[in-house]
């Protein structure tokens, strides 16, 4: 379930922006998807020309593209900080007047726990999205991770809680993908999401759910790429 659409030369110019800031010495939570890629290839060409970093990659994707670029690898239980985490979303609320400003959903790639693991990690959280990712209220479906024997029972949890759920299917597999932890994902649309923080709360209480792609209140900020530059919303 990868996210549509989107300008690649808004991504780029987000991705780019965010990298600018990191820092010799930084740690890196380096997160998942096209967008983020822009980042970690921009963190790639400084490395080489002399940034001295490690990288903290959130998914196979990620880990194989930093170490193509030629960043040094740690782990979280190896640092005692990370200094700043780069990653993308799904969808950002954009609506400066409401509570949920700045509140994501992520999971496209099903990269989301160890996303949220490393993102929130970090003494500070960028988030990097083209126009695309912006909307008033967050109302794509949201990535549930959860054991594979489990899937069934959340699945009928998530129905009471208003959501169709679909386990989502693999491409060039038969069956459903299995996330880097060796779990499945419910899709769970639940139409427009008014009170993402009630939701969140619920859907973490359910046993057997690894992790949700709701994100509320972590961002510190996101980098809007468009054709003129980027626009940053700070949180
Ligand atoms: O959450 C994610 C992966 O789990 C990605 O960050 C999200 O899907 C955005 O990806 P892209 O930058 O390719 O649109």
């Amino acid at each position: 379930m990868k996210t549509a659409g989107g300008s690649d030369a808004a991504k780029r110019a987000a991705g780019e922006r965010a990298a600018e800031a990191v820092e010799d010495g930084f740690v890196v939570g380096l997160g998942t998807g096209s967008t983020t890629a822009y980042a970690i290839e921009a963190l790639g060409r400084a490395v080489a020309d002399g940034l001295e970093i490690r990288g903290i990659p959130t998914s196979f994707q990620s880990r194989r593209l930093a170490l193509e670029v030629g960043i040094e690898l740690t782990t979280l239980d190896a640092v005692e900080t990370v200094d700043l985490a780069i990653d993308g979303a799904d969808q950002v609320v954009d609506a400066p007047d409401a509570d949920g400003h700045g509140a994501l959903i992520k999971g496209g790639g099903a990269a989301h726990a160890r996303e949220k693991l490393v993102d929130t990690a970090a003494d500070r959280f960028v988030v990097v999205a083209d126009p695309s990712k912006l909307a008033p209220t967050l109302e794509r479906s949201v990535p549930v991770e959860v054991l594979p024997d489990a899937h069934t029972v959340i699945a009928d949890r998530v129905r009471d809680l208003g959501s169709e759920p679909t386990l989502r299917a693999a491409e060039g597999k038969d069956g459903p993908v299995v996330t880097d932890n060796g779990n499945l994902v419910l899709d769970c649309a639940f139409g427009s999401i008014e009170d993402p923080d009630t939701l969140a709360t619920h859907l973490s209480r359910l046993p057997g759910v690894v992790e949700h792609g709701l994100f509320v209140g972590l961002a510190d900020a996101t980098y809007v790429g468009t054709a003129d530059g980027v626009d940053v919303r700070e949180y």
